[in-house]
């Protein structure tokens, strides 16, 4: 394994969960903790990202997106990572596809909010990344619609998994996916840095 990068053994379900966190927010640790039972995962790792290639605003230093992750993310069954600036890939169909190399027999799950769901269709490769892995979709305020509705929904509806069936998630043949319903947390970043206090830190 490269040095610095996290421990897995083959045969592990360890869920990826990639996000700006700008902030860090209970949200995510929710739907961490959610993903893990859910989905019978082992671990899962945060890909705190250099930059989503979907926004233009630049969020703020990796260092002190890591340190609040880690201050609302302290479990041991979950690592804080800079993963995508330490593989210099910026879109997930990249990141995966080095991780995928990185880490055989390992069974990784993509793990996003619905709304990212939303909007999936966008994503580079977007149909890549079902290919690889499997992906697991967490329920998110105002996005209860949207597992039906969003195009790359509909365009792989046969691949969706019952949500009874979401501890097999990690090793349904690709592509597969599943949403999960859950208590929700409305929680946003960005609502936290419209409240000042982040960027004021
Ligand atoms: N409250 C939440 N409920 C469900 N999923 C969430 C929640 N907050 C964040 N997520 C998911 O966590 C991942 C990382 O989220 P991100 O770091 O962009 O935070 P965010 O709160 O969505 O930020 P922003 O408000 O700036 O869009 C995404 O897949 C997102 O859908
Ligand atoms: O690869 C892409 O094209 C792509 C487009 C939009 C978002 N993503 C990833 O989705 C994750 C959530 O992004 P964000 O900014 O909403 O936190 C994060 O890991 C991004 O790198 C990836």
């Amino acid at each position: 394994m490269k040095q610095g990068f996290p421990i897995a053994t083959r045969g592990q379900r360890i869920g990826l969960l990639g996000g700006s966190f700008d902030p860090a927010h209970e949200g995510h640790a929710h739907i961490t903790r959610e993903a893990m039972r859910r989905f019978g995962l082992d671990r899962v790792w945060w890909l705190v990202s250099p930059g989503n290639p979907l926004k233009s605003h630049g969020p703020a230093p990796m260092a002190s997106r890591i340190a609040q992750a880690r201050r609302v993310m302290a479990d041991p069954k979950v690592t804080i990572t800079g993963l995508e600036a330490q593989l210099g890939t910026r879109y997930t169909a990249q990141t995966l596809a080095r991780l995928t190399a990185l880490y055989p027999g390992v069974h990784f799950v993509w793990l996003m909010g619905a709304d990212n769901l939303a909007q999936f269709d966008l994503w580079e490769d977007w149909r890549g990344i079902f290919a690889r892995v499997p992906v697991g979709v967490l329920a998110r305020p105002g996005h209860r619609m949207v597992t039906g509705q969003a195009r790359a929904a509909r365009i792989y509806a046969s691949a969706r998994l019952p949500a009874e069936q979401a501890r097999l998630l990690p090793f349904a043949r690709r592509p597969a996916w599943c949403f999960v319903q859950m208590p929700m947390s409305d929680l946003s970043s960005s609502a936290i840095r419209a409240g000042g206090e982040w960027r004021a830190r």
